[in-house]
């Protein structure tokens, strides 16, 4: 099997591949985020993902680059990460009572060859109605500071989601089940790995 790198640093989509058994290896690298502004969610998480994997393969021979990017998109706003508390406090009363969506890309890159496969996942979420006391209370754990739209739902921001549709992993930062398939075509079955 080709070795497999996972080009990112988010803690999450790490654990997300050991829970499923797939060894790989990690590689950071430093992409420039900016986009033009106006570009749809799902656009941008294609070609942010892309632009990672790329530029993790430029420090490679061999193997298979993931790389992956996630962003919440509510009514035509598109989120990323907030860069101080106040931003992160507008965000969560943006979504606070009302569903919205989040949106993860996903590139593999086959070196060598640079054969590239990029696909995105699309998950609605659900947040009851929360006050500014509330939200100023989250926020102030830092949980936020790193996470599209200022929060996780894999921690402390259980407390607000009532309802999801779609795939939880692509709300956590990696769709697993898409890159599973995505593997498969590249000749990688992750069921042959549990030994
Ligand atoms: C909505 C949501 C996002 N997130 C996280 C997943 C991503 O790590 C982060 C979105 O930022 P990204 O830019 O997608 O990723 P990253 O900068 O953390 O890592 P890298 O680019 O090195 O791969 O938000 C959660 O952990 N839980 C959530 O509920």
């Amino acid at each position: 099997m080709p070795e497999i790198y996972l080009a990112s640093s988010s803690p999450r989509r790490r654990e997300l591949l050991g829970q499923i058994k797939l060894p790989h290896q990690i590689l950071t690298m430093e992409v420039d985020e900016t986009l033009p502004p106006g570009i749809p969610p799902a656009e941008q998480v294609l070609t942010l993902s892309r632009r990672k994997a790329l530029a993790a393969a430029e420090k490679l021979d061999a193997g298979i680059v993931i790389a992956a990017d996630t962003v919440v998109a509510l009514d035509e706003i598109v989120l990323g990460k907030p860069r101080n508390a106040a931003e992160a406090l507008d965000m969560l009363e943006r979504l606070q009572g009302k569903a919205h969506e989040v949106f993860s890309g996903i590139t593999l890159l086959k070196i060598p060859g640079n054969r590239v496969l990029s696909d995105y996942e699309r998950t609605e979420v659900i947040m009851r109605r929360a006050g500014r006391a509330e939200l100023a209370r989250y926020i102030a754990t830092g949980e936020p500071m790193d996470k599209a739209g200022a929060y996780g739902i894999q921690g402390l921001a259980a407390v607000f989601v009532t309802g999801i549709k779609g795939c939880y992993y692509n709300v956590v930062g990696l769709p697993v089940a898409k890159l599973v398939t995505m593997l498969r075509e590249f000749g990688i079955n992750v069921t042959a790995c549990w030994g």
